[in-house]
């Protein structure tokens, strides 16, 4: 009886071209969980206006993040697969050692441990067929960790559904549960304090730390989501655990999409405000992501940077997504465990 872990993560195009960005936001962006507007209205919108527009627009984006690490890690491909892929082999080999510790022996999946493999909410590979391969190489049971610290309806939530899916077309169930969430989870908080304070070490602290998470829209957190709550505990927690003072450290939302009002406040507007305020130096890190990606890699990195520096900042640095860092696999490790049948925990 093999126990499987898979880790999800959000997913992106196939290639950094304009129909493959398309291809990939047309699955994506016709999640319900994704988009709330009623479908019929949305499709309109999504088939009139966005995908005839969007992917011309945000290919050269992904062009400029396509096979670019920070830190001189060699990336290949889109780095939110790559990072996925190496937390893969990481959790895989350190199980593998670990099956020794609880006394089976051998490859992962034959006694020695369980199999670790990945899957993408949008795009390649998707969870039901990974779900199906595991199957077929004799896993039974199965714990899926969405790599969203914060649970949302709109990440987390999207990736149950898929779940629900393939108990609902299976005879024999599978054994399959689903992490939560896992913000407030000490090794995660300390794994990003490790981060910060390294990156201190090396730079010297900035006069702000902005913690950055991915937004969603304001309607979403008064309709139930608790993403809102739970991105402030981690920032909270974070801060604490860093020993900041208050007005050393900010939260902001990134990424707004479209009209609506989105969380806030932005990290565009603040850093502008920053910028013209006198603000001189900011450290960023973005909690919420713990791979690299489009959304670290060029919206933080590039973007905003100009932002606050044409607005009058003088330094900005970016602090990496925890993606294969030790302390990282160490913690997704004793995540899994839990939960793995006849382990003990981390
Ligand atoms: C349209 C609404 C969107 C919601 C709600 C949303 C929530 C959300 N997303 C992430 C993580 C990621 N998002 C990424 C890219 C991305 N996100 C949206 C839109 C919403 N996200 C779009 C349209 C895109 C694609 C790029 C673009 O067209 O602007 C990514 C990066 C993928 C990559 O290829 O690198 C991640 C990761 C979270 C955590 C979240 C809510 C909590
Ligand atoms: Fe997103
Ligand atoms: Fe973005």
């Amino acid at each position: 009886m093999a126990h499987a872990i898979i880790l999800m993560n959000l997913g992106t195009p196939a290639e950094p071209t304009p129909g493959a960005v398309r291809a990939f936001l047309r699955e994506f962006l016709s999640d319900t969980r994704v988009v709330e507007i009623p479908k019929p209205v949305w499709q309109l919108i999504l088939n009139l206006f966005i995908l005839p527009l969007r992917p011309k627009r945000i290919a050269p984006a992904y062009q400029e993040i396509w096979n670019h690490g920070l830190d001189g890690e060699a990336v290949t491909g889109s780095p939110i697969v790559y990072y996925t892929r190496r937390q893969v082999d990481l959790l895989q080999e350190r199980l593998q050692a670990g099956a020794g510790e609880i006394g089976v022996e051998g490859e992962a999946g034959q006694d020695g441990g369980p199999l670790v493999a990945y899957a993408m909410t949008y795009g390649t590979p998707n969870l039901s067929e990974t779900v199906a391969r595991l199957q077929e190489e004799g896993a039974t049971g199965f714990t899926v960790l969405p790599l969203y610290p914060q649970y949302s309806a709109t990440t987390t939530g999207a990736i149950y559904d898929q779940v629900a899916r393939i108990i609902r077309k299976s005879r024999n169930v599978p054994d399959i549960s689903v992490v939560h969430d896992y913000w407030k989870h000490p090794r995660y908080i300390e794994a990003l304090a490790n981060t910060v304070r390294e990156h201190w070490d090396k730079h010297g602290a900035a006069e702000k730390l902005m913690m950055s998470f991915h937004g969603i829209p304001k309607a979403n957190t008064r309709k139930g989501d608790p993403y809102y709550e739970h991105c402030c505990g981690t920032a909270e927690r974070l801060a604490a655990a860093l020993g900041l003072p208050r007005e050393k450290w900010e939260i902001t939302f990134q990424s707004r999409f479209g009209k609506a009002e989105w969380l806030q406040p932005y990290t565009d507007k603040t850093l502008v405000e920053w910028g013209r305020s006198g603000v001189s130096s900011v450290d960023v890190i973005c909690p919420a992501f713990s791979a690299d990606c489009l959304e670290t890699l060029e919206e933080i990195a590039v973007e905003n940077r100009a932002n606050f520096i044409d607005a009058g900042g003088r330094e900005y640095r970016y602090i990496p997504a925890l993606n294969a860092r030790e302390d990282h696999i160490a913690m997704i490790e004793a995540i899994v465990r839990e939960r793995i049948p006849g382990t003990k925990a981390g």
